[in-house]
């Protein structure tokens, strides 16, 4: 259902792609990344906020596509209950009773100005506008910054809940890495403007192993297949793939990476 292939960008200092990348439909798949790692852009090009140089990206229309931003990107000055009259005209499935019903629910006061909604707020509120459009994918980009661990455990539960439907299909950035391992099936990592792997959770993690070492060095083969190697006076440790530890020397000892250490090793690079 939603499938890049091919896509590139180029702004000056920083090209994305070429990126193929498949969301699974049905599924929660977590995009993580470092900083400036390409995350935006590819949502954006995902949301036609912009546009590629070159590649095909097959999505479902607009109207089934619900968007969830750091900050709403509504007025301002509107009131919470003008946000539905605004976006009701552009959304043929639009219920205003399932919306009214969901600002009850999250607790979003309906005649708050959105300036004056707090981040929590401001997050539940578009949530209940993509849910009332009628939206069967969501992408959100980065809809936990800023928020506290009791809003974010709701909108993991909001996004439980969207989930029992099983032709719906999220698409949620985030640094929280917690977050994304909490409620992604599938987690995509991007890094300098290529998907590095896109794996199901417990199947990446099993894909890298973090590899401390000792006095023996490590193989000058694998060591250029290594993320982040680090020398240190006990000896050396890295992220390495699994696929690629052959025989470990007795002094080295392999762990499961969480999915912060896959993440900041692969930002640091070979
Ligand atoms: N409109 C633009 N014009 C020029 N450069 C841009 C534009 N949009 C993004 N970039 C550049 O593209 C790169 C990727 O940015 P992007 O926002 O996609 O990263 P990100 O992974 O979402 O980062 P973050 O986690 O910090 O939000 C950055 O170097 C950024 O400066």
């Amino acid at each position: 259902m939603i499938d890049l292939q091919g896509v590139t960008k180029h702004y000056p200092g920083f090209t994305l792609g070429p990126l193929d990348l498949a969301i699974e439909e049905g599924f929660v798949t977590g995009f993580v990344g470092a900083n400036g790692a390409g995350k935006t852009t590819t949502i954006k090009l995902l949301l036609r906020m912009a546009h590629p140089d070159s590649g095909t990206i097959q999505r479902p229309d607009m109207a089934d596509i619900g968007v969830v931003l750091d900050t709403p990107s509504y007025d301002g000055d509107w009131r919470v209950s003008t946000v539905g009259k605004a976006l009701r005209p552009f959304y043929p499935r639009w219920s205003d009773a399932r919306f009214q019903e969901l600002l009850e629910r999250f607790n979003v006061p309906a005649d708050r100005k959105v300036k004056q909604l707090s981040r929590g707020m401001g997050m539940k509120l578009q949530i209940a506008a993509a849910l009332a459009q009628g939206a069967t994918f969501l992408v959100l980009d980065e809809p936990t910054s800023g928020l506290d661990p009791l809003s974010r455990d709701e909108l993991a539960e909001i996004i439980g809940d969207f989930m029992l439907d099983e032709h719906r299909t999220v698409l949620f950035s985030s640094h929280i890495t917690s977050d994304i391992e909490r409620i992604a099936d599938y987690v995509a990592v991007i890094d300098k403007g290529q998907i590095v792997t896109c794996a199901e959770g417990s199947e990446l993690l099993g894909s890298y192993r973090i590899l401390h070492g000792g006095r023996t060095p490590l193989d000058p083969d694998v060591a250029a297949e290594a993320y982040g190697l680090r020398s240190h006076a006990a000896g050396w440790d890295a992220l390495i793939a699994t696929r690629l530890i052959g025989e470990i020397p007795d002094d080295a000892v392999a762990e499961e990476p969480t999915l912060d250490d896959i993440v900041v090793r692969i930002a640091k690079g070979h």
